[in-house]
């Protein structure tokens, strides 16, 4: 195994069933608290199922059950994250749907494109180094991430990536990078959401109104006008700092909205992503229908590179909240 629990919350009653679990060959945390549940695995720091504890009774028809069922104390209808039904769980390969975490690049890398899209870091094992539960019940996890030789080679920093992520009513995933280096270390990087959704055709995304973006399907810039609504492949970085969204879900007059707000913190963009039909059936680890109850939701530094001078840290955080 490549990960140590330093500390545990055994002293933690109201924590429920925390444990480490292996998912077919992947170690993954599963918590539950009063709170919230939530699936992580340790391969990437990536959360693949947040079920907040609602007082709302709202129901919806989505297919999409988390890895681990065994729950039933949750309303599982209340998912937040898609999670694609054919993902592969395979150490070393990404998985489709939930968080991934592109980092220490976005995209291609700039200079070598036979290096993996969206960097290393989503498919690397990451190490717990603290799991705490706080006075008002939200448990803090901080997931770990450092150099090696085989960092080194396609990365040449000495680096400390800690991936914070707090479970409470609102679900918040933080990229926190320390440059152990002596030179400025540049980064693109993203917390690439996907967000489940009733239907496509019934959802919109707000708070993007007035912004330029840049289309990464045909490399051109141009300014939003309404809220954003999906028809077609979408794949566009949205140049905004510190943004602030909603993404409402089941807009027909004659049933509920679910609302859910996406708030960023040091993001200089917001990447939207919807691969549509042909790009769905093109993947192999995602359904050919996929494409009509998931978007993708995410806070960037890219495609322009910050800078994190030698011995700083930088951190970019992400926090989702059911609304209605
Ligand atoms: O298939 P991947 O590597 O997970 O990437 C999915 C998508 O991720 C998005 O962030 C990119 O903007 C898209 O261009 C890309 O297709």
């Amino acid at each position: 195994m490549t990960f140590n629990i330093l500390k545990v919350y055994s002293d933690q009653p109201q924590l429920q069933a925390q444990l480490i679990e292996v998912y077919k060959d992947m170690p993954q945390l599963l918590i539950e608290s009063p709170l919230c549940r939530a699936e992580i695995f340790l391969q990437g720091a990536h959360v693949t199922s947040f079920v907040p504890k609602l007082s709302s009774t709202l129901k919806s028809d989505v297919e999409h059950k988390p890895v681990n069922t065994k729950s039933e104390t949750y309303n599982l209808d209340n998912e937040l994250l898609w999670l694609s039904p054919i993902a592969e769980f395979r150490p070393g390969k990404a998985i489709r749907g939930g968080i991934p975490i592109c980092w220490p690049w976005f995209g291609k890398h700039p200079k070598n494109s036979s290096l993996p899209q969206h960097g290393f870091a989503r498919t690397s094992d990451f190490t717990v180094v603290n799991i705490h539960q706080d006075d008002n019940l939200a448990v803090h996890i901080q997931l770990q991430l450092t150099n090696d030789p085989s960092t080194q080679e396609v990365w040449p920093y000495p680096f400390t990536l800690t991936v914070n992520i707090v479970l409470a009513e609102s679900l918040s995933v933080s990229l926190h990078t320390v440059n152990n280096s002596k030179k400025p270390m540049p980064l693109t990087q993203a917390i690439h959401s996907y967000f489940l959704l009733d239907n496509i055709d019934d959802s919109k995304l707000q708070g993007l109104e007035g912004c330029s973006f840049l289309d990464q399907l045909s490399d051109t810039l141009d300014t939003q006008m309404p809220p954003i609504t999906i028809t077609q492949e979408i794949d566009r970085i949205y140049h905004k700092q510190n943004a602030s969204m909603q993404l409402v879900t089941n807009t027909h007059p004659a049933t509920k909205n679910k609302i859910l707000s996406i708030h960023q913190t040091n993001d200089t963009g917001t990447v939207v992503w919807n691969p549509w039909i042909k790009k769905s059936k093109a993947m192999s680890d995602f359904p050919d229908n996929g494409y009509h109850t998931m978007i993708c939701v995410e806070a960037a530094n890219a495609p322009e590179p910050i800078k994190i001078e030698a011995d700083q840290s930088y951190q970019l955080n992400q926090t989702i909240t059911r609304m209605d």
